[in-house]
């Protein structure tokens, strides 16, 4: 692979603040700045190093700022993943989130996101650049478009230009910040939550917000990249979560997603395997690009620092000093042609049209029960909804058109240019050939 450069993950481990019943407890954790020692039972070799430690007081501004580099670096071109991994209850959806609204406890993505809109608006670089994003959760095994709920069972797909993507899911244009935060906190509120014994509002899902940036240029070509925020699902174990019935079931789903993706860490750490089992999962699927793909990735270990969690924060720290093993082949994302791009562009308008082409029809079988059963007043809301759904529909189209149009007219200046090009290098030779035929004549 041109250009690649093997590069770790970068892992960090940062502990949450005890609760007031659990501050009567033994410390677990002794922390250093880059490495710690782990006082449980069950352990022989206890002491674990990571990229980066932090304790409990460290505020969500000091965390951001030890990953910001990797972050910034999708404005070059690069993928990037953050991850946040741990039990339930230890603070993932905290140092991912936190309080969105609030400027110094916002947590990872609300800052990420804003970092990346600066970046867009102060770059230097000649090129225009267009920032989308989509919110999905990953609930038993199935991937919901937070942005569009009618969407429930997206697929994974992958090409060469983009990577690992969702097909059909909904990409919210961004056009600023303010917008960015806004849809966030909208596709955020459609999250499955629950409550539980060890967390009152225990995500039920694991959440994935992507913000893809496309970089055009002026020759034509443009540049994909994407910025891939994880909050993952807590691991965690009945007896103690005290689920029963649908939070149960949810629970041995999020278990079963992360022992494929405990699997997957193991194949990409073990010389010996032959196989990653990406394919267990969707969760895996989605991540292959953040693990042992191209992208820069960042692991954040969130643990509890008491000595009743001891098994699960041992078990995460081990996940992660086994993760901090995986080499990913960096490297920025080619750019396309703009013929690559239109058609691409085509090719997801047109899904997008069948898509919305099919809700349409559904609408209109729908409105026909109701006419037929008499309840006229939802028929007639249903009516509009159908009339709002085939104005998309036609939008689309109309994208459909200009996307076909802009990329005949660059195909046409492309032509214009090769063909002078060409007849330039014609005359050249035929000058030279004429000198040629001159030179050897009068020898
Ligand atoms: N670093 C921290 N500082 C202050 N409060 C925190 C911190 N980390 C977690 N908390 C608090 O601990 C509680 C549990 O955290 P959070 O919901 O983030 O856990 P989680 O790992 O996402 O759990 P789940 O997997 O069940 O969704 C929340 O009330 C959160 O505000």
């Amino acid at each position: 692979m041109e250009g690649a450069r093997g590069q770790g993950l970068w892992v960090a481990v940062r502990t949450r603040p005890a609760t007031a019943w659990e501050a009567k407890q033994p410390c677990l954790l002794q922390l250093d700045t880059r490495s710690l020692k782990y006082l449980g039972p069950e352990c022989f070799s206890n002491v674990f190093s990571y990229d980066a430690i932090f304790e409990q007081q460290a505020t969500q501004s000091q965390v951001f700022g030890s990953i910001q580099g990797i972050v910034l670096s999708v404005l070059q071109g690069f993928n990037a993943s953050i991850c946040a991994y741990g039990q339930t209850g230890s603070g993932k959806t905290h140092s991912l989130f936190g309080d969105i609204g609030s400027a110094s406890d916002r947590g990872i993505v609300p800052r990420a996101m804003a970092a990346v809109c600066t970046g867009v608006s102060a770059s230097t670089e000649d090129c225009k650049f267009s920032l989308t994003m989509s919110i999905v959760e990953i609930y038993c095994e199935k991937i919901r478009d937070l942005l569009n709920l009618g969407n429930e069972n997206l697929q994974v797909q992958q090409d060469k230009v983009r990577g690992v993507s969702l097909a059909n899911a909904y990409e919210a244009s961004i056009s600023s910040e303010d917008q960015l935060m806004s849809i966030m906190q909208h596709g955020l509120s459609n999250r499955a939550v629950a409550a539980t014994a060890m967390n009152t509002g225990s995500s039920r899902s694991h959440c994935i917000v992507m913000l893809m940036l496309r970089k055009q240029f002026p020759d034509g070509r443009s540049q994909h990249s994407k910025l891939c925020l994880v909050d993952l699902a807590g691991s965690e174990r009945s007896d103690k979560s005290i689920t029963a019935g649908q939070t149960l079931d949810e629970g041995i789903q999020i278990n079963k997603s992360l022992s494929a993706l405990g699997n997957v860490v193991n194949a990409l750490t073990d010389n010996r395997a032959t196989h990653v089992p990406y394919r267990d999962s969707k969760l895996t699927r989605v991540l292959q690009d953040s693990l042992g793909g191209n992208a820069k990735t960042a692991l954040i270990i969130c643990c509890s620092p008491c000595m009743s969690n001891a098994g699960e924060t041992l078990s995460s720290l081990r996940f992660g000093a086994r993760a901090k093993g995986i080499i990913n082949l960096v490297q920025t994302n080619a750019c396309s042609s703009a013929g690559k791009d239109a058609a691409d562009l085509l090719v997801k308008a047109r899904r997008e049209c069948d898509e919305l082409r099919s809700q349409v029809k559904k609408l209109e079988g729908l409105q026909a029960e109701l006419l037929a059963s008499g309840s006229a007043e939802d028929a007639g809301k249903l009516a509009q909804l159908a009339a709002a759904k085939a104005e998309d529909a036609e939008g689309l189209g109309n994208t459909d058109r200009k996307c076909c149009q802009q990329a005949a007219s660059a195909a046409q200046s492309r032509m214009v240019l090769l063909s002078f090009s060409i007849s330039m290098v014609q005359m050249l030779a035929s000058g030279a050939y004429v000198w040629w035929r001159g030179a050897t004549c009068t020898q």
